[in-house]
């Protein structure tokens, strides 16, 4: 078969490297010559920004992250930033972290480095995320990718096995739907089934052993391929579905993620063959379906979007929202009627299968 397509990659610099966070962000700080710096970490995450910022000077701490990243609080925290003639963002926390310093970066241009804590895989991509009035927007803007990434598997062993299941599996449907996403490509498809191996290698160890250094580091190393392949490929149906849970119902991201994810792999793996031999092979299971199955089993993974606060009646509303923005690309054609039952299907947490 012939191949031919394009690919742009993204710049950016990654410093991996477990008991090293303090040491790679000194460095990177003193390379790029910043002199006010403005530290974004919520108050969970501080304690592990204190660790990691402790080689570097702070000009300004700055708290007030919220997920989805609220309009409001993206406007105050820029307002600070400007303030304070801030040069350098150094974000310390997971996606809502890193969202918010991007959200500072798209308007100021200021550059970030972010020192990621979970597996949400913000850090590595030019997304960003805004929610104003109940409706979440996200768009792409290479200002908001971070110049550097530092990971280091030990800020991450104070993630709760639960979120850390969660985030992992956000990390997960990155991968998978960037099997059909609008610009998905040999090399996002490459990124991406390396990502599900690392993955469905590291969660079952952290679920067994939230210290076990070698699962967090294939977490962390699942998340990064996860994410660059999300960036690259561009946002799938699993995506837009997301995006209308978590930005107008207010439903926790990773969560939600991790519980969408087998409906529509079910509803996309008949009309997506190669794709799911790929996912299969990264899972070593004889069908993409069966290893995110036995993958959640194993990690008690989330299972109903009601048990996160979704109501059906609800569901009409998110369909007429999602429908629309679910791109062509997508293998099976979507329909008001398909997506609803695979809304009620995720709402009532009814075992997913493929027809
Ligand atoms: N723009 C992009 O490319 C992407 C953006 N996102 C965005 O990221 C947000 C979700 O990010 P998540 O990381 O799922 O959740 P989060 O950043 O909201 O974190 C969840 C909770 O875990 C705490 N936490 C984080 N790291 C911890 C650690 N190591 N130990 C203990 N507690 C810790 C946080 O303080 C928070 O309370 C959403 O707003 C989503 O839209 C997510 C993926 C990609
Ligand atoms: O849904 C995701 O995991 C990926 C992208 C976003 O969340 C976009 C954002 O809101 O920052």
């Amino acid at each position: 078969m012939a191949i031919n397509f394009s690919h742009d990659t993204l710049g950016q610099r990654l410093l991996f490297g477990s008991g090293k966070a303090a040491q790679h962000l000194a460095m990177e700080v003193s390379r790029l010559g910043a002199q006010r710096v403005m530290l974004i970490a919520a108050p969970y995450e501080s304690q592990i920004a204190q660790a990691v910022t402790q080689q570097i000077s702070v000009h300004i701490s700055y708290q007030d992250v919220v997920q989805h990243v609220p309009i409001e609080k993206a406007e105050d925290a820029r307002r600070v930033a400007i303030e304070h003639e801030i040069d350098l963002l150094v974000c310390v926390g997971g996606g809502s972290t890193t969202g918010l310093a991007k959200a500072v970066a798209m308007t100021t241009g200021i550059p970030i480095i972010a020192v990621a804590t979970t597996y949400a895989g913000s850090e590595a991509t030019n997304v960003w995320g805004l929610t104003e009035a109940a409706r979440k927007t996200t768009g792409v803007d290479n200002k908001v990718l971070p110049v550097t990434v530092v990971y280091d598997a030990e800020l991450t062993y104070s993630l709760p096995v639960e979120l850390s299941v969660a985030s992992g599996l956000n990390a997960m449907a990155h991968c998978i739907d960037s099997l059909w996403a609008p610009r998905a490509d040999p090399i996002n498809q490459a990124l991406a089934a390396e990502g599900i191996h690392a993955l469905a290698s590291g969660l079952p160890r952290i679920a067994e052993n939230p210290i076990d250094e070698q699962g967090r580091e294939e977490a962390l190393y699942g998340a990064y391929l996860s994410a660059v392949s999300f960036a690259s490929a561009g946002s799938g149906m699993h995506h837009k579905i997301c995006h209308v849970l978590g930005g107008t119902y207010n439903l926790p991201h990773a969560q939600t993620h991790a519980t969408v994810l087998p409906y529509v792999l079910a509803f996309n793996a008949p009309f997506a063959p190669r794709a799911d031999a790929r996912i299969a092979a990264a899972f070593e299971t004889s069908t993409g379906l069966e290893g995110l199955n036995r993958l959640r089993e194993k990690l008690n993974a989330p299972q109903a979007l009601k048990d996160y606060g979704f109501n059906e009646a609800d569901i009409e509303e998110a369909v007429s929202i999602a429908l629309p923005i679910i791109p062509e690309s997508n293998p099976r054609p979507v329909t008001a009627e398909n997506l609803a039952e695979l809304l009620h299907a995720a709402w009532a947490g009814t075992k997913p299968t493929s027809n």
